[in-house]
């Protein structure tokens, strides 16, 4: 499925940040979005993934086709790993664990409360949770952080591996994952001049 952006322009407190992005991300490809601190990577990220409108502009691919990876991992800090595996497996209508769990190098941890992860395993079920979505799109936002070298090789292979079963991933990251299969789009250049308060005002669900 291929993800098309048409002349988008984004909000963000109603106000708006980027503007005139034209892209498309075909499958078996990634694109790397770049771009200084808060020039709008988070808010074309949330807009893409149907969690928020945008003020102009398409997206055309259907929300269900997204997985959406945020900054926070939103994890059921009271259910064991594969607790929170299983909820979400069955969340997106899949049955099999095991390919995230290994994956992600979990299998230690699978009776461990998610709650008492360290923050970088914390961060690995996390994006575990992207494999038992079953969705063709990952949309991502700084996925590494909080992850040592060989976890970050771990996650570039599971992107891989994505790819070559004709998924696809828009990511913000300011680490280069040497994926081949990549492309890059500085955002930057996109940055809205008007900064009037867009129609329709403030957008509370951000806060
Ligand atoms: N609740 C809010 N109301 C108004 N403006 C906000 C709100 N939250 C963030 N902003 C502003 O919106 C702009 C875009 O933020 P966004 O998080 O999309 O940037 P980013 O490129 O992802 O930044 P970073 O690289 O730091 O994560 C920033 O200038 C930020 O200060």
């Amino acid at each position: 499925m291929t993800l098309k952006v048409q002349d988008l322009t984004i909000t963000r407190g109603g106000i708006p940040v980027l503007e005139g992005l034209n892209f498309a991300l075909e499958p078996g490809r990634a694109l790397i979005l770049r771009g200084p601190n808060g020039v709008g990577k988070t808010t074309l990220l949330r807009t893409i993934a149907g969690l928020q409108p945008p003020l102009s502009g398409t997206v055309d691919c259907p929300s269900e086709s997204f997985a959406y990876a945020a900054h926070s991992d939103g994890l059921k800090a009271m259910l064991t790993v594969s607790e929170n595996l299983n909820y979400w497996a069955q969340v997106f209508g899949q049955k099999d664990i095991n390919r995230a769990v290994s994956t992600f190098n979990l299998d230690a941890l699978v009776d461990r409360m998610a709650g008492t992860l360290s923050a970088g395993q914390k961060r690995r079920l996390g994006l575990a949770r992207l494999l038992v979505t079953g969705r063709p799109i990952w949309v991502l936002d700084e996925p590494t952080v909080s992850l040592d070298t060989a976890s970050v090789a771990l996650f570039a292979d599971a992107v891989r591996a994505h790819l070559k079963t004709g998924g696809s991933a828009l990511m913000a990251t300011h680490i280069d994952l040497g994926l081949e299969e990549a492309d890059v789009l500085d955002v930057g250049p996109f940055r809205a001049k008007a900064d009037t308060v867009a129609a329709g005002g403030f957008d509370e669900g951000f806060l």
